[in-house]
């Protein structure tokens, strides 16, 4: 807690709604949160992420039928036209009057078709976005819904960025996936069904010839998607590493510039980049490769007709208007196969990015409240650890059988060395962390007893650094009571001492704070996150080293508002700078995950041990201590 910097990347959420500090925990070891390194790259379940898209597709069923109904009129246009277009063409070669007033109608009829068409085309297109904004819609909610029901442990592990890319880069490309090929997907197969009996109809012979070129076409289709999908979903994991070192890069960029950092920084952004770049260039030239190839393989099958067809117009078995006939029907065929593995491409891509949705989905939640959990009303505060042990991987124990009380009201102050495990002591009170060995007990009961809701109620907690809301002063300090009344938000404010600096703001209570209140100095973020703590009226509060690196004045204005809101409350205190707990009811010195020394601080100064070498160590100048 006492490293002055933040780490880039490291300001993940620590504490739950009623923070009153920031998740930013200055040089906290966040495990796993690594920038640039994503998950192996699995292999996908193609299908079972299609079924799961569909049980979104389904909310949609009714409007799914209306956008069928309209794309079964639109093939039947489609399909109509070749034959108009035959007849019409044989009835001039035949060069009769009767024949030229049948292909006036029929160039009516065909023109009045193509307007009916034109207009359910665009209705098509109107429904079918409705249907896809509203089906990502519905997956961006479920995914957010679900980044506030995991626990702490899985941010520790995950970085903004790539969740951010998550919820932004992926859950697009599901909203252009579906937007753009689930109408093609039904129209191109009943194209190709459609087209495929009027073929045959028309010459079971010309057919054949024109099915050669099939299983060529499927076959590279099938290859080339293959290996497509595979870069895509490399292409979409880039980006996310992108993004997440965009995220940490400018959360950190103080950081960055204090120490330099520039260029490496810049360094790390090109070789993430450059690796885009160079997935983002296989995955163009890959599905690039499709159009080119089937061309040539569409003008061979053309070709092969032409020769057939000839053939047979010559022995008089087919007429040149159906001749042309089929080459319309050979290339509505052709042009759904090959825009189907155009159409696979782009659902490659969104179901790549459907997946990655459903991976945060699928992860587990914070484990659900007991069946009979009951609500923690009115809490006196008694804190009691009984044999706690824990440890945030399973083979790294952290505290090893930690036991104390800490009875309602007082004061119980951590203190020990760097990593020891004082903010685990917390996160294990705060449920942000279950126990693995042992239990905690509130009020005489185990917190696993109480609804988490409930339990999370009678923290208050002030960080070192503090976080705040987009929005205004009041609205910041509103946070932990949003029901509160405008009295009694000033009244908090002033008992935090917060009410001088507010009253010289340009709007007061109505100024508006930028992020993470930027625009205030840490001091003033820290006295509203104390006005928060002291409207919510928290039974238990935890400072975690709360009035470090201040200057002295405002330090004592913080002193001051913090000895206001510990009265009648209990109390935890994290101090590196040990003349701050002083006056605490007990002191625990936590070392290693174990309690080595607790007592009052005279106690400890007379038993001479750990806190009495800690304690002079700090305040090198005895005489000028006792002075004091
Ligand atoms: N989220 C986490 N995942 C994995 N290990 C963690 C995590 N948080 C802390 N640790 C590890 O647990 C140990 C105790 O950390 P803790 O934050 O409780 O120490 P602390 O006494 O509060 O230290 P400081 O005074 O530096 O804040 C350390 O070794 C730390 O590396």
């Amino acid at each position: 807690m006492s490293q002055p910097n933040n780490r880039p990347g490291d300001n993940k959420s620590q504490y739950g709604n009623r923070v009153s500090g920031g998740p930013a925990r200055p040089g906290r070891s966040f495990g796993g949160a690594r920038g640039g390194e994503g998950p192996v790259i699995k292999p996908k379940n193609f299908s079972g992420t299609i079924r799961r898209l569909w049980s979104y597709l389904s909310k949609e069923r009714k409007f799914l039928a209306i956008i069928l109904i309209f794309i079964l009129f639109d093939a039947a246009i489609t399909l109509l036209s070749p034959y108009i277009v035959g007849v019409s063409i044989d009835a001039m070669s035949s060069r009769s009057p009767a024949a030229f007033g049948m292909l006036e109608l029929l160039l009516i009829i065909l023109v009045i078709a193509y307007a009916a068409d034109g207009l359910v085309t665009f209705f098509q297109g109107w429904l079918m976005a409705g249907v896809s904004q509203r089906i990502v819609k519905d997956l961006r909610q479920a995914l957010f819904g679900k980044l506030q029901k995991l626990p702490v442990a899985y941010f520790d592990t995950h970085t903004h960025g790539e969740l951010m890319s998550r919820l932004a880069n992926d859950v697009d490309n599901v909203s252009n996936s579906i937007s753009q090929s689930v109408t093609q997907v039904m129209s191109g197969f009943i194209a190709i069904t459609g087209s495929l009996i009027m073929m045959l109809v028309l010459s079971p012979l010309l057919t054949l010839a024109s099915l050669i070129t099939v299983p060529l076409v499927i076959l590279l289709t099938r290859t080339i998607s293959r290996k497509t999908s595979v870069l895509f979903k490399d292409q979409q994991e880039q980006l996310g590493k992108l993004n997440a070192h965009v995220e940490e890069t400018i959360s950190g960029i103080q950081v960055i510039k204090a120490f330099n950092h520039e260029d490496k920084v810049i360094a790390g952004f090109d070789a993430v980049n450059m690796k885009l770049c160079e997935v983002g260039v296989k995955a163009q030239i890959w599905s690039g490769f499709l159009m080119p190839i089937m061309n040539v393989i569409n003008n061979v099958g053309f070709a092969a007709i032409a020769l057939v067809g000839g053939i047979l117009a010559v022995k008089n078995v087919i007429t040149v208007g159906m001749i042309a006939s089929f080459l319309g029907y050979s290339r509505q065929f052709v042009r759904p196969i090959n825009d189907l593995a155009n159409i696979f491409n782009i659902l490659q891509s969104g179901v790549a990015g459907a997946e990655r949705v459903f991976e945060v989905l699928d992860e587990q939640e914070e484990a659900a409240d007991l069946p009979a959990a009951i609500v923690l009303e009115n809490p006196k505060g008694d804190v009691v650890f009984e044999n706690v042990s824990f440890g945030y991987r399973p083979d790294v124990p952290v505290l090893k059988n930690v036991s104390f009380e800490s009875g309602s009201g007082s004061s119980t102050a951590l203190v020990g060395p760097t990593g020891a495990g004082k903010t685990t002591i917390v996160n294990l009170l705060t449920r942000f962390y279950d126990v693995t060995g042992g239990r905690i007990l509130i009020d005489g009961r185990d917190i696993r007893e109480y609804t988490r809701d409930s339990l999370r109620k009678c923290f208050g907690i002030v960080l070192q650094d503090t976080y705040l809301f987009a929005g205004t002063v009041k609205d910041n300090i509103k946070y932990g009571k949003p029901d509160a009344a405008d009295e009694e938000v000033e009244a908090a404010a002033a008992m935090a001492n917060a009410d001088v600096f507010i009253k010289r703001l340009a709007k007061q209570y109505d100024t508006m704070l930028s992020e993470n209140g930027g625009n205030l100095s840490q001091g003033q973020r820290q006295l509203l996150a104390i006005a928060r703590v002291i409207l919510a009226n928290p039974s238990i509060l935890i400072l975690d080293e709360a009035t470090s690196s201040i200057d002295t004045r405002t330090e004592l204005y913080i002193q001051d508002a913090l000895f206001n809101i510990m009265k009648d409350r209990t109390t935890f205190i994290i101090a590196h700078r040990l003349n701050t707990i002083r006056g605490a009811d007990m002191i625990m010195v936590i070392d290693h995950g174990e309690i080595v020394e607790r007592g009052s601080h005279n106690f400890l100064i007379d038993k001479q041990g750990v806190y009495y070498r800690m304690f002079f160590n700090q305040f090198k100048n005895m005489e000028e201590l006792y002075k004091t």
